[in-house]
């Protein structure tokens, strides 16, 4: 079998650094020791040999506010490749009253496309009978074990309380992990009629409609109906410290609640939707809407500290003329923004280079945290013997300034334009295929698979064992009087 060594590098994990070089065979990591031989060689001096990024969040080619957005499985993840990701786990998404099973098909469908590996969350759009039932086919069957719940989005993807909880209930039973956007979407849906009706149209008006109050209150409760069904909670895009501290709070109290802060709000703030050019500001409309910096103080202190886990990109990329539906109202402007090529180089830049992060924490909440919350680590996110060859090797000199014009992904800007940023790969492999080699792109369509996750980790086991031996017991008497009647 053909061997490929990556040689004279440093090998950097969520808990180690030393010099070795790493050996791969048939798509996974067969030796990693010194002086190793093999085939074809790949010149590491001076880099820095990494699990590659897992972005558990994008949104490709989604169905969303009545377009599609353009990145698909194939731009998307040669977008990721190059910047050093070789996972993407993206949400399946049925309509309201669509089969989950359909939904996993749609998406099978689509994702025949993809240069690198991936997974899928199942999002619970609506509640019934047929959800609950098909929950445990999504699990036990197709490999999925996380579901993604919509707090905000009213009259489009959100679900209320009651049907939260009972998915949570269901996510317990089954050894699944619930996930939420924790946005109060009552609340943003009238502040949303409060400023168009004040004549505030503009984009500007998205980050007034989605104070970060509204984060706080839906992260609490997401929280507090988590522990009542005794279940971990995993908050995606947490952008603000409200958010924060409720996540921080929890974990305190003894929950498995994960944050996941984009890389979009730990580099860029609020005042880009006062930018005079209305596209400008359109092309960074997402939900949650940038901070300021107070809140990115408190994202980057809690990647240090532990609070948060995960750093993500929810990539999900219109064009700017797909942003322009919502011109004179915006709360059309479709939501989202790209960052899946620049997560890792703008991390290593803003959160390494600074001294905000260690490179082993870079590691960890680039690739090995999630690896190990989606119960994929260490097939994922490890350099281990046995490990999927899906390697980044860093070479910390390679500086660029990013441009829109010499990017992967399918869209007409990036809101990173501009940013000089250090730290790039020199190469990139998935499942030990090399896909970037010295900036070139060596991507090979259709080569990435579907990865299935289990169900069942420590986690959920540690929670029901828990809530097992706390449960409400009645309380056995010897005597019990006659009644008083
Ligand atoms: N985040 C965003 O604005 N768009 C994608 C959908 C979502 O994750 O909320
Ligand atoms: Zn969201
Ligand atoms: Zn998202």
């Amino acid at each position: 079998m053909a061997s490929t060594v990556i040689k004279g590098g440093t090998v950097v994990t969520a808990d180690l650094t030393y010099a070795a070089d790493v050996k791969v065979e048939g798509g996974v990591i067969t030796e990693i020791g010194p002086n190793l031989t093999g085939d074809t060689l790949l010149d590491a001096t001076g880099c820095y040999v990494m699990p590659g990024g897992i972005d558990p969040h994008t949104h490709l080619e989604m169905p969303f506010m009545g377009t599609y957005s353009t990145d698909d499985f194939e731009s998307g993840t040669r977008a990721a490749l190059s910047g050093g990701t070789t996972m993407v786990v993206d949400f399946a998404l049925p309509s309201p009253g669509q089969s989950l099973l359909e939904a996993i098909q749609m998406w099978d469908n689509k994702s025949t496309r993809a240069n690198c590996d991936y997974s899928f969350h199942m999002a619970i759009t609506w509640w019934g009978e047929q959800v609950f039932n098909e929950m445990e086919t999504v699990v036990r069957d197709k490999g999925i074990n996380t579901f993604k719940h919509f707090m905000a989005y009213k009259g489009a993807l959100m679900v209320d309380d009651d049907e939260m909880y009972s998915s949570f209930k269901r996510c317990a039973e089954l050894g699944a992990l619930p996930l939420v956007h924790a946005e109060n979407g009552d609340v943003v849906a009238q502040l949303q009629a409060q400023l168009l009706a004040e004549g505030n149209n503009g984009p500007e008006a998205h980050a007034y409609s989605r104070p970060a109050k509204v984060e706080g209150e839906a992260t609490n409760r997401a929280i507090m109906i988590a522990d009542m069904a005794g279940v971990p909670l995993y908050v995606v895009h947490t952008s603000s410290e409200q958010a924060h501290e409720a996540i921080r709070r929890a974990r305190q109290n003894g929950m498995r609640v994960y944050g996941e802060p984009l890389i979009q709000h730990l580099t860029l703030d609020d005042s880009e939707y006062g930018h005079h050019d209305w596209d400008h500001a359109a092309r960074r409309v997402m939900s949650p809407p940038f901070r300021n910096k107070k809140h990115q103080d408190s994202l980057w202190h809690g990647l240090a500290a532990g609070s948060l886990q995960v750093v993500a990109t929810d990539h999900c990329a219109f064009t700017t003329e797909q942003k322009r539906y919502g011109v004179g109202d915006f709360t059309k402007i479709p939501n989202g923004t790209g960052g899946l090529e620049d997560r890792m180089p703008m991390l290593w830049t803003y959160g390494v280079v600074t001294g905000r992060l260690t490179m082993n924490e870079f590691v960890a909440v680039t690739s090995t945290n999630i690896a190990k919350i989606l119960n994929v680590y260490p097939k994922k996110g490890a350099i281990l013997v046995g490990a999927d060859a899906d390697i980044v090797v860093w070479d910390p000199k390679l500086e660029k300034t990013i441009t829109a014009e010499s990017q992967q992904s399918a869209i007409d800007y990036n809101v990173f334009e501009g940013k000089e940023i250090k730290g790039l790969p020199r190469f990139t492999l998935t499942r030990g295929l090399v896909s970037v080699e010295d900036g070139e792109i060596k991507t090979r369509e259709g080569h990435g698979e579907f990865v299935a996750r289990e169900p069942f980790h420590a986690v959920n086991k540690a929670l029901s064992k828990w809530k097992e031996v706390t449960a409400p017991r009645k309380v056995q008497r010897t005597g019990i009087p006659a009644s008083g009647v």
